[in-house]
């Protein structure tokens, strides 16, 4: 599917707010991709596309699942805060027509991170944070890390913000990001 195709189709599955957040998050992504030697197109594509699960209904949902066998695990199941990516994965191979499965997984993995991940997935999980409409507390320090060549330095900060602030929350942590998290500190 080219780009333009691409667009059309988001733009009917996300509000304006987050098809420019997509943006930000694609154009992100080729910067990074400039710095940590990635080819561009396939960074910006999953950039686009990265989120364009996120707006589905319950019914949606399990329509998607049915139709495409996705495998939600338990804390997935119920939560589009983490089921959006998993579920994003299968539109991107199945309604995207995306066949490159560096993509589809930088899609798949964006929210939770997972061990040993991929450069173009470590690029996507750090753009969907870092791109300029992003603004939090720790923000310029994980920009300042992200585009100082320490990409690893970056997601394990980004880790330990997402692992604490769900402890604060008093939610259930998707292991995945504690997997994530202790790979990257075992590796330093
Ligand atoms: N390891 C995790 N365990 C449980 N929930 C998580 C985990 N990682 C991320 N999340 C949830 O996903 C949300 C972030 O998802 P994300 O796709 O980045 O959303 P947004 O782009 O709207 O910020 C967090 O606010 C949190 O609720």
């Amino acid at each position: 599917m080219n780009l333009d195709c691409i667009n059309e189709k988001l733009s009917q599955m996300l509000p304006e707010g987050r098809i420019k957040h997509s943006i930000g998050v694609a154009d992100c992504a080729v910067k990074l991709s400039e710095i940590y030697n990635y080819d561009k197109e396939k960074a910006y594509i999953a950039g686009i596309i990265h989120d364009c699960a996120k707006y589905l209904n319950e019914d949606e949902v399990d329509e998607y699942v049915n139709k495409y066998e996705i495998y939600l695990d338990e804390l997935e199941r119920g939560n589009i805060a983490l089921s959006h990516s998993v579920i994003g994965a299968s539109i991107a191979r199945h309604e995207f027509l995306v066949e490159d499965k560096e993509i589809i997984n930088a899609v798949k993995y964006h929210t939770t991170g997972r061990e040993d991940m991929t450069l173009i997935e470590k690029i996507i999980y750090m753009a969907d944070l870092i791109e300029e409409g992003r603004n939090f507390p720790t923000v310029d320090k994980l920009r300042e890390l992200t585009y100082s060549g320490k990409l690893d330095e970056a997601l394990i900060m980004s880790f330990n913000n997402t692992i604490k602030l769900i402890i604060d929350r008093g939610q259930l942590i998707h292991p995945r990001t504690v997997k994530a998290r202790n790979y990257l500190i075992n590796k330093k």
